[in-house]
């Protein structure tokens, strides 16, 4: 704990080094970030009371460099959350009652993604009763349906949808907690927990399940048959809805075409309210489009939206990723957006007869967005810890999943030399084998590359 606040300049020289930050950057950033606190393995940060209009920024892209770095440094899993000093200030001994504070704590431990917001969401024939049934609940948590179960194909917006929910109730009510996590999370803080054999840790985790107003938890479907996580989920679940709170959950299929689904879950998720998420409508696909194109400086043409439009049909994602790649195309080369291009740009993905088809490309978008970094992180040459395990996560899905040359694999990734491939293909192959969180993760990805 004296570690921490002892050698704090030394964490933040740590950090700016594992992470390549700018002069800039670190001196606008995080430079002026002071120490507050260790309680709980949860080490708090100061953020000076002149950038308050800027905490919100500061926490989404340097929560996560601070807990590696001082996870790394410490040999232990810390939390962080971080405070204005003005709140500190105005009442230090009751510092987690200060309204300020407990809304930018709330917001910092939701979890949430700034992005996924209902004003962001477009409404079509294919999500209104999903949209209306998720609003419903932000509005009166607890009280219209619990739990609300939304399901649907893969990259049609529950994602986004639940952010929206944990968003808004937050708006409204920043004192209340509400908690995000992806299945994927759940199960490896209860693998976690009980690995650990510490008892305190198993009671911090179930404290920190049991005691939230809203509870999101997405891909449910990745809990189903794990004995010990859906144990544990099944307790979470009944402590939650006995008291109240609300749960939101996701899933690729609703709860009767879960084949391995026990009765005892789902008779409990027909509890509430089942809304689907259909794939989108021409309208809705020209829609979201357009609302993508709303920050881009120039104009895009009809016939560039409806091309896009026409091709991908049936995932929200592809087609975002198909904008972006279009806009990408037309920087790097710098070419107008004119439809010989976009054609051009988006070869590997329309391709002639317009089926789903796993290429290295989609591989690549799919585990970027599981780590939250950008596709082209993953192609580029830089060699922070955050950006080489997606990579060789992606050599090794190439390999798995695609009937692909090495050579192919490597230029997919922009390496000249396929030795990097292997090692990366070997390195994951290897780690699987005894790294459970790990294999839990490729899992997941895996069935969000290829669902079926
Ligand atoms: N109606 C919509 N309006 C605007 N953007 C949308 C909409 N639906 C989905 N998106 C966008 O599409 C992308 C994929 O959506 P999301 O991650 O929510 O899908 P998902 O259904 O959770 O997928 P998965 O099951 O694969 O996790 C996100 O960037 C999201 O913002």
């Amino acid at each position: 704990m004296d570690f921490i606040e002892k050698n704090w300049d030394l964490i933040k020289e740590t950090l700016r080094n594992e992470y390549d930050l700018s002069d800039i950057s670190y001196n606008t950033w995080v430079k002026p970030l002071s120490f507050h606190s260790v309680r709980d393995d949860v080490v708090t940060i100061m953020i000076p009371s002149d950038q308050a209009h800027a905490l919100k920024y500061i926490s989404s892209k340097y929560k996560s460099y601070f807990q590696v770095t001082i996870s790394e440094m410490m040999d232990h899993t810390y939390d962080i959350s971080f405070v204005l000093e003005s709140d500190v200030n105005n009442n230090n001994d009751e510092m987690m009652s200060q309204p300020g504070t407990v809304y930018n704590i709330n917001y910092e431990n939701a979890n949430l993604n700034p992005k996924y917001r209902f004003d962001t969401f477009v409404v079509g024939n294919n999500n209104k009763f999903a949209h209306s049934a998720s609003l419903a609940v932000a509005e009166s948590p607890g009280e219209a349906y619990n739990p609300l179960y939304l399901y649907g194909g893969p990259g049609l917006g529950k994602t986004h949808l639940m952010h929206s929910i944990g968003h808004f109730v937050l708006d409204q009510n920043p004192d209340r907690k509400v908690l995000y996590v992806t299945s994927e999370q759940f199960t490896n803080e209860v693998i976690e927990s009980i690995r650990s054999g510490n008892a305190a840790k198993m009671n911090k985790f179930r404290e920190k399940y049991r005691t939230v107003d809203v509870l999101l938890i997405d891909d449910v479907q990745f809990i189903i048959g794990k004995e010990s996580t859906q144990e544990e989920f099944f307790h979470t679940f009944n402590v939650l809805h006995s008291a109240g709170k609300q749960i939101i959950l996701s899933s690729d299929k609703p709860p009767k075409e879960l084949e391995t689904l026990e009765e005892r879950f789902r008779s409990r998720f027909e509890w509430g309210l089942i809304a689907d998420i259909q794939p989108p409508d021409y309208e809705t696909r020209m829609a979201i489009l357009k609302k993508n194109a709303e920050n881009y400086n120039k104009v895009i043409s009809e016939d560039i939206f409806d091309y896009i439009a026409t091709n991908i049909k049936s995932n929200i994602r592809e087609l975002e990723g198909a904008y972006n790649k279009v806009i990408a195309y037309s920087r790097l080369n710098n070419v107008e957006i004119t439809l010989d291009n976009v054609k051009e740009a988006l070869k590997d993905i329309i391709s002639p007869d317009a089926s789903r088809q796993v290429t290295p490309q989609l591989i690549i978008n799919i585990v970027a967005e599981h780590f939250g970094i950008k596709p082209e992180d993953i192609v580029s040459k830089r060699r922070n810890s955050e950006f080489v395990l997606p990579r060789q996560i992606c050599m090794y899905l190439c390999r798995m999943l695609l009937d692909e040359s090495l050579q192919s694999i490597a230029k997919s990734l922009n390496k000249k030399d396929h030795t990097t491939v292997i090692h990366g293909i070997d390195k994951i192959t290897e780690d699987i084998k005894t790294n459970e969180e790990l294999k839990n993760r490729i899992d997941v990805i895996m069935k969000k590359i290829n669902p079926a």
